[in-house]
């Protein structure tokens, strides 16, 4: 936890006043989005855009201001966690199921900083299933076809039910081990009819801060 929030207090001191600043989602974004509303409560002038419905509550319930995706043509910086980070910066997202919104905003970001604890720091991606956002239409064969590509795809469940996005599509982690063609495999995942989007962020990263569990943190 500590690692965590380390790094994430490290990105958000590259937030600059008048900024549009994208918030991540998940445990390591939580602590930015807590430090950010701690800095806005200090007089801090910004305004967000967030990833997720879990991310805009929280942001709101600090006093964030938070935009919604259609008022923002492009965002100064956004701040993600990631559950996989090789070294080249290429990532696996989507582990809380957030990877589509957070697709769209890294996207429109001019600097996406990555923050993570040591834990997710690996040579090679795919040890983490890949989650693919799909939709529900059709689901069964576009799990078939994901698994012709060598993983052993799994409907992603929440208790005794499928698991729903805040899209309101499924997820399927895709457990593949190594993943050696990130940016081939992005592509052969986003051409099967039904798949809305993956969690391999190729390129995206401009910063990776990572958190260690003896209290120091590095920027790579
Ligand atoms: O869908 C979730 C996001 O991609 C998260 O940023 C990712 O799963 C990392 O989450 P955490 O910081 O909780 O490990």
């Amino acid at each position: 936890m500590e690692s965590k929030r380390i790094a994430a207090e490290k990105a958000a001191a590259y937030i600059r006043a008048g900024m549009i600043v994208g918030l991540g989602t998940g445990s390591t974004a939580y602590w930015a989005i807590q430090k950010i509303g701690k800095n806005v409560k200090e007089g801090l002038s910004i305004q967000a855009v967030a990833t997720s419905v879990h991310s805009e509550n929280l942001a709101k319930e600090l006093g964030i201001p938070v935009l919604s995706i259609s008022e923002v043509d492009s965002i100064d910086l956004t701040i993600d966690g990631a559950d996989e980070v090789d070294d080249s910066w290429n990532l696996i997202k989507g582990g809380g199921g957030a990877l589509l919104r957070e697709k769209i905003v890294a996207s429109m970001s001019k600097e996406l900083i990555i923050i993570v604890d040591e834990s997710k720091k690996v040579n090679q991606l795919g040890k983490f299933p890949l989650p693919v956002e799909i939709v529900q239409f059709g689901n069964e064969v576009t799990q078939k076809r994901l698994g012709k590509l060598g993983c052993v795809p799994q409907l992603r469940m929440s208790e005794d039910q499928a698991f729903l996005t805040d899209n309101g599509n499924y997820i399927v982690d895709c457990h593949f081990e190594h993943i050696i063609q990130p940016h081939e495999l992005n592509t052969t995942i986003n051409m099967i009819p039904g798949v809305v989007d993956n969690g391999l962020f190729i390129k995206l990263a401009t910063r990776v801060i990572v958190g260690y569990n003896d209290g120091s943190v590095v920027e790579l």
